[in-house]
């Protein structure tokens, strides 16, 4: 095999996953953006990623910065040598890095040091197989950590919240993965796509479950009974009411995809691998010869191009009479003042002009018993782990920067916002009661950003006017950033509201009405 032209071909396949959204996908968030109403913050939030999804596109940039963990699965006609493969694999990957389509993301687990290129143990994840066909079939998805972390695994017989028991049968299943609709509220950048896995051990149903990503979103289950749970559970997981971002609203899910497998008496799982709404996944046939791209996978049907840009939408939006959510943005310039923040309530929508800081993990963490490198009385703290060139003259250059699932930095948050005078977070998801509390306490709010529209608010971003704490990896760094109508929405004021906790109220209320057996 031609190794130079494989690595080459792998290259491309990492850069279009990252920055191409796929067809299939792109058709499910265009349903989904029809369903909203207009005027909504879900109908506002989706023309967001909209918008994100075709700058990606136009930028050859990723479409949200956590490129995630690059997962590989290549079949191989028989011969063909995986070792050499292996190489030019972690070879392109190294590469799109470098160039800045795939962030940094291999982290030593008991150092925090970040390789830099996304080498290192267990990273990238490459899983061959060998089949009878003459052609290579390479597919790679990026997974970002968010959803990632929403993943759950069911063991039957249990008491689900709202549900009451799943025991070991279809409706139990039925009942599980109502629930993992429902735990997941907007954390994972909701709307997503959901594989399933039945059985196995907690090991084989997870990748099972995560096999079934790779099923393309329109096909349909051959399995008679697992083709109708999926139906049964498109059609009922959107009456939950979460909605894009968990903002509520009529789409929560875009995607449910079940597979199953045998297991051991004792054992009964189900197993939710659950993907945003940045579903990048893609796939290849390659010449095992020339190792040339002879085709692209999932590239069935009408590809969506998403060119009408959001602002003009959103302005259409707020134009609708009947727009009660999205109203004229509210303009902030840091330093904030108290009396500022005080007037903010649930459901603004906010501009941010000026100054503002990255914090993430290791900055909370750290921050707990350190000063910070900065004055932050007043300021904004933007929990994102953005994606950053250097230029030839050594100034760095943002090419992605949405927000992190902010429900991480909890047990920090409210302690911190009180220590240094911070009046204003940034983030995604929500964050929990000792955050409101402290909001509430010390006056401070609570930005909700639209997650996964990383090229969109890398727009807003004008300048990097400095760093901190680059000892901490490129993700983790503290990024001083110059934005411009940098927009987001109050979704936890200083008044103790939390669209959050309402929305998950209101959705476990929902859930409960799934009680009831629907396959006997
Ligand atoms: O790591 C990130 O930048 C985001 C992460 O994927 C998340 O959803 O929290
Ligand atoms: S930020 Fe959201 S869209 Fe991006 S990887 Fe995380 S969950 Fe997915």
């Amino acid at each position: 095999m031609n190794i130079e032209k494989f690595q080459e071909s792998m290259y491309k396949l990492i850069v279009e996953t990252s920055t191409n959204l796929p067809k299939d996908v792109r058709r499910a968030i265009k349903a989904a953006k029809e369903r909203e109403n207009a005027g909504t913050r879900s109908a506002m939030s989706l023309a967001t990623i909209t918008n994100n999804i075709q700058m990606a596109d136009e930028n050859v940039s990723p479409i949200c910065q956590d490129t995630g963990l690059p997962t590989f699965k290549i079949k191989v006609p028989v011969g063909a040598n995986q070792l050499e493969m292996q190489k030019a694999i972690k070879n392109a990957i190294a590469l799109a890095t470098k160039d800045g389509k795939l962030r940094p993301n291999s982290v030593d687990s008991l150092t925090g040091d970040n390789s830099g290129d996304n080498l290192g143990e267990g990273t990238p994840v490459i899983k061959f197989a060998q089949w009878e066909k003459d052609y290579i079939d390479a597919r790679l998805i990026l997974k970002g950590g968010g959803c990632e972390n929403k993943n759950i695994q069911y063991s039957l017989p249990c008491e689900l919240e709202g549900l009451g028991r799943a025991g070991r049968d279809l409706d139990g299943i039925r009942k599980c993965i109502l629930h993992s609709v429902y735990q997941a509220q907007g954390q994972g950048c909701s709307a997503g796509f959901i594989g399933v896995g039945i059985g196995g051990d907690r090991s084989s149903g997870y990748d099972l479950a995560k096999e079934q990503l790779f099923r393309s979103v329109d096909d349909v289950n051959p399995h008679e009974d697992l083709r109708k749970l999926e139906d049964y559970i498109m059609a009922n997981a959107n009456e939950l009411g979460i909605g894009t971002m968990g903002f509520g609203g009529e789409t929560t899910l875009l995607g449910c995809k079940v597979g199953v497998m045998n297991r051991i008496p004792a054992s009964f799982f189900v197993s939710v691998a659950y993907n945003c709404w940045a579903f990048r996944r893609l796939g290849v046939q390659v010449n095992p010869e020339t190792g040339e791209i002879q085709d692209w996978l999932y590239q069935e049907g009408e590809k969506i191009d998403f060119a009408e840009p959001a602002e003009a939408e959103i302005a259409a939006a707020a134009e609708a009479p009947e727009a009660p959510a999205v109203q004229e943005a509210i303009t902030l310039n840091a330093p904030i003042t108290e009396e500022q923040i005080r007037q903010l309530k649930v459901g603004d929508v906010v501009k941010i002009t000026g100054r503002i800081y990255t914090g993430r993990d290791a900055i909370h963490k750290y921050l707990m018993d350190h000063d910070a490198p900065v004055d932050l009385n007043g300021q904004v703290i933007y929990h994102c782990g953005p994606v950053m060139l250097k230029d030839d003259e050594g100034n760095w250059h943002v090419k992605a920067a949405g927000p992190t699932t902010s429900i991480r930095e909890e047990p920090y948050q409210g302690d911190i916002m009180k220590k240094f005078g911070i009046r204003a977070v940034i983030g995604k998801g929500g964050m929990g009661p000792k955050t409101l509390a402290a909001l509430q306490e010390h006056g401070g709010v609570y930005l909700n950003a639209i997650g996964g529209a990383a090229q969109y608010y890398a727009d807003c971003i004008k300048g990097v006017e400095g760093v901190d704490l680059m000892n901490f990896g490129i993700p983790e760094a503290m990024w001083h950033l110059r934005v411009e109508g940098f927009t987001a929405v109050v979704t936890m004021d200083s008044h103790g509201n939390s669209l959050h906790s309402e929305v998950e109220k209101s959705s476990l209320e929902k859930l409960a009405q799934f009680k009831e057996p629907v396959f006997k």
